[in-house]
């Protein structure tokens, strides 16, 4: 399948301090790619660079295989949505005016606005001007922005930070269907839930490198340990090993009717994270 990015040794320094040590890693055509990561551990950063917005020091770098330089170029830049949170909207335009001028700029029929705004849940909103919006409605005319030309590669950096659950299920469900209809997504997150939900693959950024990089269920039965929980009949937990002998004493279990329900014991992403790394995220 076709690398949409390909990054090899990339590091980014400001002056003394190194953000991105040796980060090298592709993300295939079709894929949705979660970069996770505590707080300065890179992330932004890296988004930035794979929009042209910052240089990287050294290593190499390509998106759609062309390099950097070219990138800017707006043949390629049409190709690509970026949400960060330096939201860049007019707060006295209303809700539609702000992508109606992007419309414009992009030459995208108006009637996607109204599409998009469904997609973000901002119907109500339209005639709104953005100074009267909350930061969670903010967040989502930016990513309505972003989305709005139906870009071939999507970059989101945290998307659903200032997000209630019920908004952050329904970005969930848009950002799906995107990828459904052959968007490449990449985005960063400090949620692990949403990692796991959205994410084919998931990397781990940590001192400026990417220490795992794998679909987040193969990630959690690698590193799973050989146990297995049981809840049996007045609320007693067992844990019992993943051998004979564990599955001698299941049976027993069963036999007596004890048994009330059996749970693997896979790590989740953050537990990884917090094994991997020993910082929490
Ligand atoms: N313009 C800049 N000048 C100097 N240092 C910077 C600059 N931008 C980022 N850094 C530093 O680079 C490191 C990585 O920052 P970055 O914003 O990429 O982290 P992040 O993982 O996105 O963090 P967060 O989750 O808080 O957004 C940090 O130590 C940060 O202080």
């Amino acid at each position: 399948m076709e690398n949409v990015i390909e990054v090899k040794n990339l590091v980014k320094s400001f002056g003394n301090k190194i953000a991105l040590k040796d980060v090298s890693f592709s993300v295939k055509k079709g894929e949705t790619i979660g970069f996770l990561g505590p707080s300065g551990s890179g992330k932004t950063t890296t988004i930035k660079i794979l929009t042209a917005q910052l240089q990287p020091t050294g290593g190499d770098v390509k998106v759609f295989g062309t390099s950097l330089k070219k990138l800017k170029d707006p043949q390629y830049m049409k190709r690509i949505g970026v949400l960060t949170d330096n939201s860049g909207l007019y707060d006295r335009l209303t809700v539609y005016d702000n992508l109606a001028l992007y419309c414009d700029l992009y030459e995208i029929d108006k009637r996607r606005i109204h599409e998009v705004l469904v997609d973000v849940n901002l119907v109500e909103e339209k005639k709104t001007r953005i100074q009267k919006l909350s930061k969670g409605m903010k967040q989502r005319v930016t990513l309505a922005r972003a989305i709005l030309h139906k870009p071939q590669l999507l970059f989101l950096d945290e998307p659903t930070s200032a997000l209630d659950p019920v908004n952050t299920k329904h970005i969930h469900k848009g950002l799906k269907r995107l990828n459904a209809e052959g968007t490449t997504i990449f985005l960063t997150t400090h949620d692990m839930l949403e990692a796991e939900e959205l994410c084919d693959r998931v990397a781990f950024l940590h001192n400026g490198e990417v220490r795992l990089f794998d679909a987040p269920e193969k990630l959690r039965s690698q590193h799973s340990d050989s146990t297995v929980s049981l809840l049996l009949k007045g609320q007693r937990k067992v844990v019992v090993e993943t051998n004979e002998e564990g599955a001698k004493e299941i049976y027993n279990y069963m036999k007596q009717g004890e048994l009330l329900t059996i749970h693997s014991n896979e790590p989740t992403l953050g537990d990884l994270f917090v094994k991997l790394t020993g910082r929490e995220l």
